[in-house]
């Protein structure tokens, strides 16, 4: 049985130099070379090792067709087919290799690139890992953002609430934490603190309560370095992670309709660019193809019967480029 496994490895080892080799005679291969080694360049990505994002950051590599490290102390994962290679660094790091131009993109989450101010922007955001960044206080004391003038504020991201009470003119004095923010105030060394809230859980436990509007909505986000050039290759691996946000977000929709409603039904179901409509052997009918949002998808199909569509399927998109 292990034998077989061994083999299966082997064969798949095989498949994937075979796979380099033929990238390697691709366009692609019109890719910068490292003058020291005379290797092409790879791209060089950021991704959490560790906390909320990790997993699902990983995840999204993975469905984009990526190798990712499958022991969690790698700290380093190099893809010879795509031409990556994967940096698994802290999260609250990772702004910082990308701003110093030593790592060409990241994965990090908008509070911590904001909190770093790093020289790195966000290009797109990825849609996992959302949380909102909220001060809080003891209940029941009706904390008010005015009543901060002049109060010790314990957080893990002075850089972030700085920037944000400097706006409103407010003073106040921060406590630098690196965790469990939350039992600042109980343990006296704090009078409010500001911290990331997810369910508002450890919140409640801790007897605080929210107040004033949310600093910050965050979620992860991918990131480059500001004003930099765009990276040789950073195309390829930010249309990869678009298709899976396109594969998570959007269904493919098929139904047939009297071409009479072809356009009320074409209304309802826009697409992305415009649907495909197909002739029936069915004498004035048409088959429609559309891509439609995932959460609508339901809904659309009970418009799309009432305007007499029928043999409505809804499929998943595997993978896409758009
Ligand atoms: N439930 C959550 N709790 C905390 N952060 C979350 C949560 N969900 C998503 N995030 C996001 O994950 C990032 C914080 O990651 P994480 O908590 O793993 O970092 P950390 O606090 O430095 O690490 P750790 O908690 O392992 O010491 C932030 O961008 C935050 O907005
Ligand atoms: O609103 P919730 O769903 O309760 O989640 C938010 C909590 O989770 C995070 O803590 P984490 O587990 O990262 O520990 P830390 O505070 O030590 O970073 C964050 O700092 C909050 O305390
Ligand atoms: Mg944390």
């Amino acid at each position: 049985m292990i034998d077989r496994i061994e083999r299966a490895r082997g064969l798949l080892n095989a498949d994937r130099e075979a796979v380099v080799e033929a990238v390697g005679s691709s366009p692609v291969d019109n890719a910068q070379t490292n003058p020291q080694t005379d290797r092409p360049r790879f791209l060089k990505v950021a991704v959490p090792n560790k906390g909320s994002l990790s997993d699902a950051a990983i995840q999204m590599l993975r469905e984009a067709g990526y190798r990712q490290r499958t022991d969690s102390k790698e700290l380093t994962l190099s893809d010879p087919a795509t031409r990556t290679e994967f940096y698994y660094l802290r999260p609250r790091d990772i702004a910082v290799y990308v701003g110093e131009g030593i790592l060409d993109v990241g994965i990090t989450g908008r509070d911590m690139l904001l909190d770093s101010a790093a020289e790195a922007d966000e290009v797109k955001a990825l849609g996992f890992g959302g949380t909102r960044f909220r001060f809080a206080a003891p209940a029941g004391q009706d904390w008010t953002i005015e009543r901060l003038d002049g109060a010790r504020i314990a957080t893990s991201y002075p850089g972030l609430v700085d920037a944000w009470l400097a706006d409103r003119g407010v003073k106040a004095r921060l406590i630098k934490l690196d965790g469990a923010v939350e039992s600042a105030i109980r343990l006296g060394v704090a009078d409010a603190v500001a911290d990331v809230v997810e369910t508002g859980t450890t919140l409640q436990r801790a007897g605080l309560e929210l107040f004033g509007d949310p600093i910050l909505e965050s979620e992860s986000v991918l990131i480059t370095r500001r004003g930099g050039p765009e990276p040789e290759g950073f195309g390829h691996f930010a249309r990869r992670l678009d298709g899976v946000l396109v594969a998570r977000n959007w269904v493919m929709m098929d139904y047939d309709i009297d071409t009479a409603y072809v356009e009320q039904a074409s209304a309802l179901t826009p697409g992305f660019e415009s649907p495909t409509v197909s002739p029936l052997a069915r004498e004035g009918w048409v088959a429609v193809r559309v891509m439609v949002p995932r959460a609508d998808a339901q809904l659309l199909m009970d418009r799309l019967y009432d305007l007499g569509a029928r043999a409505i399927l809804v499929t998943d998109i595997a993978a896409c480029r758009i």
